[in-house]
């Protein structure tokens, strides 16, 4: 029975959606060790920002498939550890930008017209007009920094109010902020020129603590800072102490360094210009539908066996690449598995050559593909595309693409994957043609047009009379049944493959008599 747990607060049209291919188990609120103790009955967790997937927990997952982040940020997910397990990471990239954009707005809005502490004050009786006068945000100046998804948005929205945009995103081109009407600066010019800055990165190493007490140094004291993004690119206690000393005139937070905000927090202790909310940026009727539809869907997609839009652990094999490409990554990984299996001992090297059309595909997702039919031999359902890359880099395998437009021997071009190792090296090429069928196309330096098929046996030897039919009456005494023979060869009397399609797997003892056949040089069997 397939089984999905479901540890944090999820909308039911994203319950509803697992349901229909899973038992889905919902249980909110449990510590690291339940989870641990939990975890191993389930093939997908599904989360939101609740609960911490750490390293631990996902190797307790022994039959993990899956987490799924309803929401953007996986930061509370072991992703590196996830990798390495072949444990899929997929997250929602738009379900919330709306709204984490209107949180942000909502906020710069509160900041400006002081609207919670003028309600705290009315609802206790008071009618204090003159101290809650604001500001309007038409004509001033708005710094973004993270002009990403839910940035841009911001952005637009202000420039529709009439403020002037500014950002900081050292991703983003000159050009395309052009585009959004939005003039790229420096951060600290930005903090210096700005009357409103609100943030819209991620929290990375590099932007832990970005904004410290050296950069709200540099912020007029009228400007007000808002965070939507993550706790911890902002140093709390300096931010506490530039709104207490009146270095800054207010910020406005969602999110914090640690969470829920400690009790002894800083924060709590500034009495004004500061407004808290609880991690509320996603938290709309309409994204949390979003995110739970969006994430549940490629959880219910990868439990049966389809590709996922938005795998965060998986560069460049996004769901549309899957889908086109479905031919020409079975052929990368039959071959893998086929060349893995001729090449056997150590391999140090694989090559892999996208000829003619096939080099206008992209090679990544290929180059995933055919690792992870290479690895398959050694590692058995341990590999997939989440950590074939892994894998390979962590037993010294080198990777070489090579793109040849040039190449004409096919009308869709060809895939040729090269290994090299400690019993040496060998080569196979394939093809998609048009109705999708796959053909290998060479096998090492001899042309041969076979179908693969699920079980093979493939021999290197000498062209001479008798030798097919040799190994085929000890094929046959053995009871193999050959289903199709197929002979390449590049000179009479020379070398050559024999390429066999079977009905059984050829047992190891076989193998020995086969090998014993007078001009046969090598033998493997190949199960694909
Ligand atoms: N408060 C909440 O409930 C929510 C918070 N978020 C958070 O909002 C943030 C932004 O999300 P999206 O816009 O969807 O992400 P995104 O990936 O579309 O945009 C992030 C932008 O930050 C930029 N960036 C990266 N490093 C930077 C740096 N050092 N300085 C300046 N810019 C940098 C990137 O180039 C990118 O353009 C994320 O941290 C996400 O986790 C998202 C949804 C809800
Ligand atoms: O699930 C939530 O409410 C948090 C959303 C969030 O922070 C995100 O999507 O990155």
């Amino acid at each position: 029975m397939t089984k999905v747990l479901v540890s944090d607060p999820i909308d039911q049209a994203g319950i509803d959606i697992l349901a229909q291919v899973a038992q889905v188990d919902q249980r909110v609120g449990l510590s690291e060790d339940d989870l641990k103790a939990m975890i191993g009955d389930y093939d997908a967790l599904m989360i939101r920002s609740g609960t911490q997937v750490t390293a631990d927990v996902i190797k307790a997952g022994g039959r993990l498939r899956i987490i799924g982040r309803a929401g953007v940020g996986v930061d509370n997910v072991d992703v590196p550890t996830a990798t390495q397990q072949g444990v899929l990471v997929v997250n929602s990239p738009e379900g919330n930008t709306i709204a984490a954009a209107e949180q942000a707005l909502a906020l710069m809005l509160s900041l400006s017209r002081h609207v919670p502490q003028a309600h705290a004050s009315t609802m206790a009786g008071g009618w204090d007009r003159k101290k809650y006068v604001g500001n309007e945000l038409y004509k001033k100046v708005l710094g973004v920094v993270g002009l990403g998804k839910i940035g841009s948005h911001v952005a637009r929205v202000c420039n529709a109010m009439g403020m002037e945009v500014i950002a900081y995103d050292p991703f983003i081109s000159a050009d395309r902020a052009q585009q959004m009407q939005v003039r790229l600066s420096s951060l600290e010019n930005l903090f210096e020129q700005a009357d409103y800055i609100t943030l819209h990165l991620p929290r990375t190493p590099d932007t832990e603590n970005l904004v410290n007490e050296e950069l709200l140094g540099k912020m007029k004291s009228t400007a007000r800072l808002v965070n939507c993004a993550r706790g911890g690119i902002i140093d709390e206690s300096a931010l506490a102490d530039a709104l207490k000393a009146g270095v800054i005139g207010g910020a406005a937070l969602d999110v914090y360094a640690q969470e829920p905000l400690a009790t002894d927090s800083p924060l709590r202790s500034v009495q004004e210009r500061l407004i808290l909310t609880p991690h509320l940026g996603a938290s709309t009727t309409e994204a949390q539908e979003n995110v739970a539809v969006d994430v549940a869907e490629q959880i219910r997609d990868v439990l049966l066996g389809l590709p996922a839009r938005s795998a965060v652990n998986i560069p460049g094999l996004s769901a549309e690449i899957m889908e086109r490409l479905k031919p020409h990554l079975q052929l990368a990984e039959t071959l893998g598995l086929l060349v893995s299996q001729l090449s056997g001992g150590q391999l140090q090297e694989l090559e892999v050559r996208l000829q003619g059309e096939f080099a206008q595909h992209p090679s990544q997702p290929l180059v995933i593909a055919a690792l992870k039919g290479v690895l398959t031999s050694a590692l058995g359902d341990r590999i997939n595309y989440v950590n074939a890359s892994l894998e390979a880099k962590g037993r010294g395998i080198r990777v070489l693409e090579v793109k040849d437009e040039t190449s004409k021997d096919f009308a869709g071009g060809s895939l040729q994957l090269t290994t090299r190792g400690d019993q040496g090296g060998h080569s196979v090429t394939g093809a998609v043609f048009a109705n999708g069928d796959l053909r290998i196309t060479t096998i090492d330096e001899f042309p041969v047009n076979v179908s693969p098929s699920r079980h093979m046996l493939l021999t290197r030897h000498r062209d001479m009379p008798g030798i097919i039919g040799q190994l085929g009456s000890v094929l046959g005494e053995h009871n193999v049944n050959i289903a199709s023979m197929q002979v390449g060869r590049r000179i009479v009397r020379g070398d050559a493959v024999m390429v066999l399609s079977i009905d059984d797997p050829i047992p190891p003892s076989l193998l020995v008599t086969i090998h014993a056949i007078n001009g046969i040089k090598e033998a493997h069997p190949v199960t694909l």
